[in-house]
């Protein structure tokens, strides 16, 4: 050791300096060789080394994506190069069929994401769903979890929910309204957050978390309680995982440098706080089911319910698989990680397709005229009564908006796939680990399978002859494959519902119509802020 100092003793500052220049200089140009003999070169912006591109400092890598595929043509695939990781960017419907395929077994692409990050850090590589990096934990916590959620869709139990949660909301804003004007004014987004979270607590454990309500006690400027304070960190732990998510994937090596260190810290207290509430939701379930002897009517089961007593002596539809592995009882710590995914998953995709649509609406008033009409059409002269399963059906107009919205502004506008396998994918023969990003808003705009993509046509959905002609793939909002939404039924219902009752009672107007939508996109595009004008309609009848 000592000989070792003494030799390093003889260098002088210069010397230090040389040597560091040296090393940036052999890794840049090991970084442009690696680069331009790659295999397989695609068109993409020239990649900066370490971070790829300065696009990444920006908040809507959205809007760079779709910049470059118009820049290419909507050729079919482009490639990006992201903090070091290259990414082939597909944007057409036939290159992404075998990805998407619903009959797809191929487990080549089931993961996400190459796993050098952090998952294991946020206890998230064998927990959840979403980003289970586990094939074996991934396939067990699915399954349980479809069998839990699918059924909830064909119940009235998520309409019984919107309306009642709506009930509430409405309530609180024609408080809100001044006597002498004619409109409430207010960003929708932040109490549609509320709305989607205490829609997501009832689904789950059939009680809310009032997240509604506090927020409205705050509004007013009520005194503050702990218990209003604790749903709003809640909110918050929601956001910020939602927003920031890209700190888990922040590579191993750069964990601990110094402005990397804080934002992963803070995220794992995040996290932690988040975990620590669902464990509570669980534990609280679990001590009430036990003082009920487990005695449950299974059609009222809530999600947390049924993922308590799945593959137990409580199961109500016990069932045999020829996968053993699938076959036993799930942990508290795995039921908190699929309601952690509820809860991200299934809240701010809802509150982000549904200000769009508003915002959409509002920028196409023949179209939200004949949303209205057909509101009015199905419930002809009863306009407070509760929109039922039944009613859903009857509102394909409705369904059209959300479908139309989703087309052409998917909140999840990029769906990714990492290659365990060499496989050959948009025509070109790849190696394994390719990290393939299915670009769903450029597929879903993209003009060789929309007339006009960028114009705002409900009408798309409902001409059986353009979905019939339209190819495959063409447009998609829940991704697909073995990978696809299982909060999908739900989620529709929720929103149908939802537009529908907003209508019913009140037109909605943009408070600045020339502002674009406010929006920046992690993982998901989110809706940041929607200031509108709430006017309840006023019936002659
Ligand atoms: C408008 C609302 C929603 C949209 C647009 C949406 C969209 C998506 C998309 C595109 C994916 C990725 C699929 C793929 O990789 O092929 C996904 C996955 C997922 N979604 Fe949704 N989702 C919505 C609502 C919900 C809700 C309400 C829930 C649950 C309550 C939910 C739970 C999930 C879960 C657990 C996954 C991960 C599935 C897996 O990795 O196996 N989503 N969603």
């Amino acid at each position: 050791m000592g000989l070792f100092f003494t030799f390093l003793s003889g260098f002088k500052a210069t010397d230090y300096l040389t040597a560091l220049f040296t090393f940036i200089f052999l890794y840049v140009i090991h970084f442009y060789y690696k680069h331009f003999t790659r295999i397989n070169p695609l068109p993409g912006p020239l990649p900066i080394p370490l971070i790829g591109s300065f696009e990444i400092f920006k908040n809507d890598i959205d809007a760079w994506f779709y910049r470059l595929n118009k820049q290419y043509k909507h050729d079919g695939v482009f490639e990006l190069n992201i903090a070091g990781n290259r990414q082939v960017v597909i944007t057409r419907a036939d290159y992404v069929e075998k990805f998407l395929a619903s009959n797809s077994s191929s487990i080549n692409h089931i993961m996400r994401t190459a796993n050098n990050g952090l998952l294991d850090l946020f206890d998230l590589e064998t927990k959840g769903v979403g980003l289970n990096h586990s094939y074996q934990h991934w396939k067990f916590n699915r399954h349980i979890f479809s069998q839990a959620i699918m059924p909830l869709s064909s119940t009235d139990k998520p309409s019984k929910y919107v309306n009642s949660l709506f009930e509430e909301m409405s309530s609180y804003w024609m408080n809100l309204k001044k006597p002498d004007e004619d409109s409430i004014t207010m960003d929708i987004s932040t109490w549609m957050r509320r709305f989607t979270s205490d829609f997501i607590a009832l689904i789950s454990t059939g009680k809310q978390l009032n997240t509604i309500q506090h927020f409205y006690r705050k509004t007013i400027n009520e005194e503050v309680t702990e218990e209003m304070i604790d749903t709003e960190n809640f909110i918050e732990a929601i956001n910020v995982f939602v927003s920031d998510n890209q700190t888990l994937f922040v590579p191993k090596v750069l964990r601990n440098f110094p402005f990397i260190k804080s934002r992963v810290d803070s995220m794992l207290d995040n996290c932690r706080y988040f975990y620590g509430r669902l464990v509570e939701l669980i534990r609280k379930k679990r001590k009430e089911l036990e003082i009920a002897d487990y005695k449950v009517d299974p059609k009222e089961m809530d999600l947390i319910t049924s993922l308590i007593v799945a593959n137990t002596k409580y199961d109500p539809h016990p069932q045999k698989y020829s996968d053993p592995s699938l076959m036993r009882p799930m942990t508290d710590d795995e039921i908190r990680g699929v309601m952690f995914d509820a809860f991200v998953a299934g809240t701010d995709t809802t509150v982000n397709t549904f200000c769009f649509a508003l915002y959409y609406l509002a920028h196409n008033p023949h179209i939200k005229k004949k949303l209205v009409e057909e509101i009015e059409t199905v419930f002809k002269d009863d306009l407070n009564r509760p929109v039922t399963y039944e009613d859903l059906d009857n509102l394909k107009y409705v369904e059209a908006v959300v479908k139309e919205t989703s087309r052409i502004r998917p909140t999840v506008s990029m769906v990714s796939r990492f290659s365990s396998k060499p496989d050959e994918v948009a025509g070109y023969k790849w190696p394994s680990n390719v990290l393939f990003i299915l670009y769903v808003r450029g597929i879903n705009n993209n003009p060789l399978y929309w007339k006009d993509p960028e114009k705002f046509e409900p009408e798309r959905f409902l001409d059986p002859k353009l979905t019939e002609n339209h190819p495959k793939n063409s447009f998609s909002m829940f991704g697909g494959g073995p990978r696809m939404c299982l909060g999908r039924k739900v989620a529709i219902i929720e929103l149908k519902t939802l537009l529908t009752l907003v209508y019913r009672k009140y037109d909605v107007e943009l408070v600045d119509m020339q502002a674009p939508l406010d929006v920046e996109t992690s993982t998901i595009t989110i809706c940041k802020e929607l200031n509108v004008r709430l006017i309840p309609r006023v019936r002659t009848a």
